[in-house]
């Protein structure tokens, strides 16, 4: 019930500060649409009165306020739907907009890893397109309220045994309630079949994936899969409606029984006489809108829990966003770096798994440095440059920027000090100038910025593919939009991690596997210079991934990974020296090119 009512307040209190007005009227003119009914009921017993009694002047008088209130029972619940409109577009927006906050607004990326909220996430992005219903519903609510009171009393004044008959309606809303509650664990419980299935036929339909689904020949045992995993998900489903069904059937025949004795007990008052033809006509009509009523309370009732129970995930996923992260955070990070970033006995052990990733990791990434991280698939390359990048937090020891503890700087202040460019790239189907700009909000409109990234990036090579330069659009999803290629998109990409100047970190998590290996040494060469020249200012650092020992060889500072442990450190020169693992894999791979 707490949960119901905290739902409804928050959505008309979401409603309200929307649009004052809309929500205003919309309540007035489905709530008068609502109380009308019963006043109809009214009107018509008064009619039937009236004609009984032979008085043709009050009949007609009756008679139109019985047309009236019949035109404002059929009118006005549609020009409320038409207040409502808008209101119920705006809310989803806001529905929406909440869970894109929520999703993005922990310090760290946690919540999206851990199997056990995947669920939650997945129910409240469906769950934002039910929100009109369950606006609609609180509306339609308040007129129901009022209509049920009113024929409460009409019903009363003839007969008090009457008024049990909005008692009898109690069963079926328990039932509806419970009904819901049987749907919403199914829907829980399918919640990961249908993401799978949802993914499965988000690759099978991707243009992007086109081609190698076509070479591979999987299309046929994904369409197999994806059936699997969708009949699954409807089965659960279809089975919960068939439970839900039968409840809610249950609790209807209570109130039809209710109904019918109702009937049954004006019928014999007006057979001995107590009650005329226009008090069984009243009741028949008032009952049956009773039977009505209740029906829409139990559906009413039935998506105020849906939108209750998104609104309760919805809180439960922020608690959790913010759960992540308790501890204050006072230092902010420095204007400059003096010493450099140090890892201090760093292990960490993704949320959600016990199996360590890192091990007991010490190291120093001096100020002013290019540090290439590299290491077999697998060794936790990425992992360390997550962390440095506050995605996660250490499961032990610390990372130090310039002494300060990274974990007691606000995650958002880091950010801004930071850019990155990662395997995993987002292709915004935006126009090229603020693909690339996003690097760099406050600047994202400046050409010069963009193009000096771009250059930096060596990537301005792809805007000559470009019919508008710059204004292209990009992207399938625009009919004038203009496709690149992958690497064309990476190169974008690139050039969005370079729009800021002289971040104190710069993270490249292998993001030029799309490129070819002399489009990646220019690419390192160039963003070298450059970081030479703004570590002088900052002493900002630039640490890179990749398995290119030609580029890996420029770095100041190479770390080689194996098995979450940092095995060896040093420059091209020393390690290949120490003939350890770094110089068996420069040699594998030179031998591999010569
Ligand atoms: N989100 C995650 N949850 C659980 N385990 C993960 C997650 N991401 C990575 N791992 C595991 O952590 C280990 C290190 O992964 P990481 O991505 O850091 O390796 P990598 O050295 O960057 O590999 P590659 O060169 O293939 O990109 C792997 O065993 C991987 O399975």
């Amino acid at each position: 019930m707490k949960v119901l009512l905290t739902g409804a307040w928050t959505m008309i209190a979401t409603a309200w500060r929307l649009n004052r007005r809309k929500t205003a009227l919309a309540v007035f003119l489905m709530t008068a649409g609502a109380v009308a009914a019963p006043l109809l009921a009214a009107a018509l017993g008064w009619m039937t009165r009236e004609v009984v009694a032979g008085d043709a002047g009050h009949a007609v008088f009756a008679g139109l306020t019985v047309a009236v209130l019949a035109v404002m029972v059929l009118a006005l619940a549609h020009f409320g739907h038409v207040a409502y409109y808008e209101l119920s577009e705006l809310a989803e927006l806001d529905f929406d907009e909440r869970v894109i906050e929520v999703s993005n607004g922990s310090a760290g990326i946690e919540h999206h890893e851990r199997a056990e909220h995947a669920d939650t996430w997945t129910v409240l992005r469906q769950e934002g397109r039910q929100f009109r219903t369950g606006l609609e519903a609180l509306l339609n609510g308040f007129g129901l309220i009022l209509a049920v009171v009113l024929t409460g009393v009409l019903l009363a004044v003839q007969n008090p045994l009457l008024l049990l008959l909005p008692v009898a309606a109690v069963p079926p809303l328990l039932a509806g309630r419970l009904a819901e509650r049987v749907l919403d664990r199914a829907r829980t419980a399918t919640a990961e079949p249908t993401r799978t299935a949802l993914n499965l036929f988000h690759l099978a339909t991707s243009a992007r994936l086109a081609g190698e689904l076509r070479v591979s020949g999987v299309q046929a045992e994904l369409r197999a899969r994806h059936n699997r995993l969708w009949t699954r998900a409807t089965g659960g489903l279809w089975r919960a409606h068939l439970t839900a069904t039968w409840i809610r059937a249950a609790g209807q025949v209570v109130f039809a029984l209710a109904y019918t004795a109702g009937v049954l007990l004006v019928v014999r008052d007006a057979i001995a006489g107590r009650r005329g033809v226009g008090d069984v006509v009243l009741v028949i009509v008032l009952a049956a809108q009773v039977n009505q009523q209740v029906a829409t309370a139990v559906t009413l009732l039935q998506d105020l829990q849906r939108m209750a129970g998104a609104y309760r995930r919805l809180t439960e996923a922020a608690a959790l966003v913010t759960g992540d992260d308790p501890a204050p955070r006072r230092s902010s990070p420095p204007q400059r770096l003096h010493a450099g970033i140090s890892l201090d006995g760093v292990a960490f052990t993704y949320p959600g798994t016990d199996v360590p990733v890192l091990h007991k990791v010490d190291l120093h990434l001096p100020a002013g440095a290019t540090v290439a991280v590299v290491g077999e698939n697998g060794a936790g390359k990425s992992t360390l440059v997550k962390l440095l990048c506050g995605f996660y937090r250490p499961s032990e020891g610390r990372i130090l920027v310039d002494g300060v503890d990274l974990h007691g700087m606000p995650v958002d202040q880091w950010r801004t000090r930071i850019a990155a460019g990662f395997q995993d790239f987002v292709r915004y189907e935006f126009p090229a100038q603020q693909v690339v700009g996003l690097g760099d909000l406050p600047r994202m409109g400046s050409e010069p910025a963009v193009r000096a990234a771009l250059d930096r990036a060596n990537a301005t090579g792809v805007l000559d593919d470009l019919p508008d330069g710059l204004r292209t659009h990009l992207g399938k999803s625009y009919a004038d939009g203009a496709e690149l290629s992958g690497g064309q998109w990476q190169k974008l990409a690139l050039g969005r991690a370079m729009m800021r100047e002289a971040p104190l970190l710069l993270v490249l998590d292998e993001p030029t596997s799309a490129l070819d290996p002399e489009a990646e040494h220019v690419l390192f060469q160039r963003n070298a210079d450059h970081a030479k020249r703004v570590a002088s200012r900052t002493g900002g650092i630039t640490v890179f991934v990749s398995h290119r020992f030609s580029t890996v060889r420029m770095a100041d500072l190479i770390i080689v990974v194996k098995d979450g442990r940092v095995v060896e450190t040093g420059n091209h020169t020393t390690l290949t020296a120490a003939d350890g693992l770094y110089a068996e894999l420069f040699a594998l791979q030179a031998k591999a090119y010569s």
